[in-house]
């Protein structure tokens, strides 16, 4: 997978060399190319914004400088982008978004600032690209770095070889609908609570029945508006929630 982000502050997704997907990058996994929108201005200031038409507070993000961020990122692969712009008016990232985002070739975000990028930016870019606004929730951010971040790791992890262990994406939080099961290490007593018994007894048939009503009652009780979604994703014996 390729992805590309276009930001003013390119120093913001530094934290996309470390860890898992760092490894990804070093590894050939992931192709990551963040790029400064700056680079892409011919004025002496480096210019990406301006009052907005209509008047009103703020700075409205110039189309210029992003159409020719934007044809660059284009021209460096054949395959149709998707360009993700987030925003907080856009589609909700559910779990759901992040498995169809992680079969697309090649990401690219456009990270807004200010009051936004102008209009015709959206339009111009739907001639190279399949354009998604992408929101984390109903909530007001200064720029789209820190929802590209979210995106961006919600979609690698489920990139085929990026977690070693495959096993750990299946029973996450949301994969089937219900939220994960609660989970223990050393030692087996701490500060007066012990580890659930169960878990030490090497049935691992009793555990896997404890951790699928573990899930149940919690997404009961944290998560109601799940256990729908859930019941048709198939996750069995939700009677015992409800
Ligand atoms: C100029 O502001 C942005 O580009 C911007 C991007 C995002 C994403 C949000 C959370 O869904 S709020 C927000 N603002």
């Amino acid at each position: 997978m390729r992805i590309d982000v276009v930001s003013i502050f390119p120093d913001y997704l530094a934290p996309l060399d470390l860890s898992l997907i760092g490894k990804a990058r070093r590894d050939g996994l992931i192709e990551l190319q963040v790029h400064d929108l700056r680079a892409f201005t011919h004025d002496r200031h480096r210019t990406v914004d301006d009052t907005p038409y209509g008047g009103g507070a703020g700075m409205v993000m110039k189309p210029e400088p992003w159409a020719e961020a934007l044809d660059h990122v284009a021209a460096q692969t054949d395959s149709r982008p998707t360009l993700i712009i987030p925003g907080p008016g856009g589609q909700r990232l559910d779990q759901a978004l992040a498995r169809e985002l992680a079969r697309r070739d090649h990401l690219v975000f456009a990270c807004g600032r200010y009051e936004g990028i102008d209009e015709r930016v959206y339009d111009y870019a739907a001639r190279d690209f399949d354009v998604r606004i992408v929101s984390l929730g109903d909530y007001v951010l200064n720029g789209g770095e820190v929802a590209a971040l979210a995106v961006i790791e919600a979609v690698a992890r489920l990139v085929p070889g990026v977690i070693g262990n495959a096993d750990s994406l299946v029973e996450e939080s949301h994969e089937d609908g219900l939220l994960e099961y609660p989970v223990y290490t050393k030692p087996e007593h701490w500060q007066g609570r012990s580890v659930p018994e169960v878990l030490l007894s090497g049935d691992h048939g009793r555990i896997a029945a404890w951790r699928h009503e573990q899930r149940l009652q919690r997404t009961a009780a944290r998560r109601p508006d799940l256990l729908p979604r859930a019941a048709a994703a198939g996750a069995e014996q939700l009677a015992i929630a409800v």
